[in-house]
């Protein structure tokens, strides 16, 4: 597999198409990406975007090398029925749905086509996505090499053993939405200590955009950066002794395990 490969992208809703971006970014032609989705305006608008090219509902992706999964776990065996009779015996099954394991994916697709597991997020948009992959048997090097090419061309990609994998949805696939909800929370807080809207909204994303930033260049830890801004008795000590009375580690690590159980639900 390589740049003049065929990808079928199957359910283009908010990942599918950062997915799409993905793909394109890696220098795969938008000529030879093929969507396949149930709203027709959303289809029209991805296709104008992107220079895509549009699948009857999950028809003529039979001469695609990879198949994207990206439909709603919910959705997904009705997908798989509707396509098993015809795909491509040697493309590679990429799943992007939360909890839908490996074997589900083979066995409802009741053919040899090798699949990877994957869990992508949102960021990968603005090329700062994080995914997580798992081969499964079958994969070839070549189309190994293709998913993580991919991946990595829009953010940064790992491998996991798949039993990992609902442990990475709990981190990084639903951590982008624990960020926003933070940042909600700290506009809401900034409102009440006075602040109109619009300056609340400025300080806090910019605050968080620039901490982000020194996470990932200063080569210095969590830590050492909470512990630099953090001034003996002084006004970060008094919102972090906060968090401890309210337990925020306890409430974090509640919320992810929830995630993590709702993953394996989905399965
Ligand atoms: N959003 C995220 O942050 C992440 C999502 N994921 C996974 O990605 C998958 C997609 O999520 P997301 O993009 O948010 O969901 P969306 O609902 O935005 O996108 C899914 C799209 O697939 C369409 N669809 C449903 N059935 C079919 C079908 N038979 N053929 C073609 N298209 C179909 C849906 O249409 P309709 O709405 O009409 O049903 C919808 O437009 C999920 O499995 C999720 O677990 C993984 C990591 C992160
Ligand atoms: O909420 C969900 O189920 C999906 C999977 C990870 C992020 N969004």
């Amino acid at each position: 597999m390589d740049q003049q490969s065929k990808v079928a992208v199957i359910g283009a809703g908010v990942m599918g198409e950062a997915l799409i971006a993905a793909l394109i970014s890696s220098g795969v032609k938008p000529d030879h990406i093929t969507i396949s989705e149930k709203r027709e305006d959303r289809a029209q608008e991805l296709i104008s975007k992107y220079s895509i090219k549009a699948a009857a509902l999950n028809a003529n992706i039979s001469d695609a090398d990879a198949l994207l999964l990206v439909v709603k776990p919910q959705d997904m065996a009705s997908v798989l029925e509707e396509i098993k009779g015809s795909i491509n015996p040697k493309a590679v099954g990429i799943t992007f749905a939360a909890g839908k394991t490996i074997s589900f994916i083979s066995n409802r697709l009741g053919t040899s086509n090798p699949v990877v597991r994957v869990m992508p997020n949102t960021p990968t948009l603005v090329g700062e996505g994080m995914a997580a992959a798992s081969m499964g048997a079958g994969v070839t090097a070549e189309q190994r090499e293709f998913v993580l090419g991919f991946l990595g061309a829009t953010g940064k990609v790992i491998e996991v053993k798949e039993e990992l994998q609902d442990a990475v949805t709990a981190t990084s696939g639903s951590g982008p939405a624990y960020f926003f909800a933070f940042v909600e929370a700290m506009v809401a807080g900034a409102k009440e200590l006075g602040l109109s809207e619009q300056d609340a909204t400025t300080l806090t994303i910019q605050t968080i955009v620039g901490a982000a930033k020194l996470l990932d260049e200063s080569g210095k830890s969590a830590t050492t950066l909470r512990e630099n801004v953090t001034s003996p008795n002084g006004t970060t000590a008094a919102a972090l002794a906060s968090f401890e009375n309210e337990k925020m580690k306890s409430i974090v690590a509640k919320a992810m395990k929830a995630a993590r159980d709702r993953s394996q639900e989905l399965a």
